[in-house]
């Protein structure tokens, strides 16, 4: 194909395109956007997240539903505010998440609470503010609930997330519907914490979830959990316990590559017959979508520092690490990585290359045994970082986090800058500072 000719990357980033043999995200060229803002720099593409929104809604129109956008993939206000315009709900784990979501203009009525570890003060704020329910994974936490909103004269509305001892086939680290994980209430002993929740005089009890687990690629296991959580139903609903919504979490994959995956429309179609033939059709169904929403809209860019060729491999050295992407290095997950500027096809020159970052860490690596044309001081692209890529990021190796822009069809938008030392340092003292504490910790 001609160079001049635009090409695509990427089956699920149409948005993504050679132009001229330069990368361009909406139409807008990446390199430029490096040269101005530097890199590492998170690009995202409004229209790939409204894409994946409506994937995920036109199935749904003609149904009670509720789709809570799972904050922890992504929570820049900017990317939660474009979700909350369109009316999305949210998946929270933190007040932070909370106040995240308020300041973006999310409706706290559309706001699930998740979490097996909720401080006092986040139970507070989020009954203060109204939010639709807490995801409740156990007794303690029903009972405190109970005393918080007892306390504050209000109710607070509950679903017990269960554990559907499910295996959903994922990486072990992001997988959370077993008997082993942390995670929901034992199927055992579910029954009799929604009796108890029912007698609680501050409880209101309006739903039921699960969350098995993360890049799920199939549809079977959302079954097998939905079927736990049906049976479950019927035994509570014979009782006169009405539940009015059944939330059955998040986790569908996204491709990285070109593997075989299908859309969340054919998750959706076989959640909704399975509801309709067990009688279930007309409760509200909510679904907690994180890296299928934004996972493929975003991209990470990386300038090339140096090219180190050894013996045994030859190591591509960027400016990107573990510190601001951390999925290859925590779950040996595979990012895709592309040439900014397409290098002229003669595959003669190309080699594989390791693409490491700066931390000092063997496992500071973005991509191994790539088959790239690297050039040192032009910019690598990684596909598929919208998800748990800044929001994972940290300042390990006192490295300021990335800067993030927003492109759409007309504009490009600084979303957040990127830190600054000064950022890092600023909320730490050193021991001769005017702050010290005057009655040293545990010194009387
Ligand atoms: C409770 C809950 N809901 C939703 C999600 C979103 O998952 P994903 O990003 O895989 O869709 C997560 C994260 O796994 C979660 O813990
Ligand atoms: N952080 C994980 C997903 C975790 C989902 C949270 N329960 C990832 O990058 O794949």
């Amino acid at each position: 194909m001609s160079q001049r000719q635009p090409s695509k990357v990427f089956s699920s980033l149409p948005e993504l395109e050679y132009r001229a043999s330069e990368l361009h995200l909406e139409g807008v060229s990446l390199s430029r956007l490096a040269a101005l803002q530097g890199t590492p720099l998170y690009v995202y593409s409004q229209g790939a997240m409204l894409r994946a929104l409506a994937g995920y809604r036109n199935p749904l129109v003609r149904r009670k539903h509720l789709v809570c956008y799972a904050v922890k993939a992504n929570s820049t206000l900017a990317v939660l505010q474009v979700l909350a315009r369109e009316g999305c709900g949210f998946d929270i784990v933190s007040v932070g998440e909370l106040e995240r979501v308020l300041t973006a203009g999310g409706l706290p009525s559309n706001v699930v609470f998740a979490g097996v570890g909720k401080r006092r003060d986040e139970v507070e704020r989020a009954i203060e503010v109204g939010i639709k329910c807490f995801n409740v994974e156990s007794e303690g936490e029903l009972m405190v609930l109970s005393e918080i909103a007892a306390n504050l004269r209000k109710r607070a509305p509950v679903s017990l997330r269960l554990n559907p001892e499910v295996s959903p086939n994922t990486h072990r680290y992001i997988s959370t519907g077993g008997k082993e994980n942390k995670f929901g209430v034992p199927l055992a002993t579910a029954a009799g914490l929604y009796r108890l929740a029912a007698r609680l005089p501050a409880i209101d009890v309006v739903g039921i979830n699960f969350h098995i687990g993360s890049q799920i690629t199939e549809v079977a296991p959302y079954l097998r959990a939905l079927d736990c959580t049906l049976q479950l139903l019927d035994v509570l609903e014979a009782e006169g316990l009405r539940i009015s919504h059944i939330d059955v979490g998040g986790g569908w994959g996204i491709r990285h590559l070109d593997e075989p995956l299908s859309e969340p429309r054919h998750l959706l179609s076989a959640i909704l017959d399975r509801l309709d033939a067990r009688g279930y059709g007309d409760r509200e169904l909510v679904i907690e979508p994180g890296r299928s929403l934004v996972g493929n809209a975003g991209v990470l860019v990386t300038q090339i520092l140096s090219l180190k060729p050894t013996e045994g491999k030859n190591f591509c050295i960027v400016d990107a690490g573990m510190n601001d992407l951390v999925r290859p290095a925590m779950y040996n997950a595979y990012m895709h990585i592309v040439e900014c500027v397409k290098p002229l096809d003669c595959l003669a020159s190309r080699r594989n290359w390791d693409v490491v970052g700066p931390v000092c860490e063997s496992g500071d690596w973005l991509g191994l045994d790539r088959s790239l044309m690297p050039v040192a001081g032009e910019h690598l692209v990684i596909l598929s970082a919208g998800a748990y890529g800044m929001s994972m990021a940290s300042n390990y190796n006192t490295r300021p986090r990335p800067a993030e822009i927003m492109v759409n069809s007309t504009n490009a938008i600084l979303i957040r800058r990127r830190e600054t030392i000064d950022d890092l340092l600023k909320n730490e003292m050193l021991l001769t500072s005017p702050s010290a504490l005057s009655s040293p910790l545990g010194r009387g």
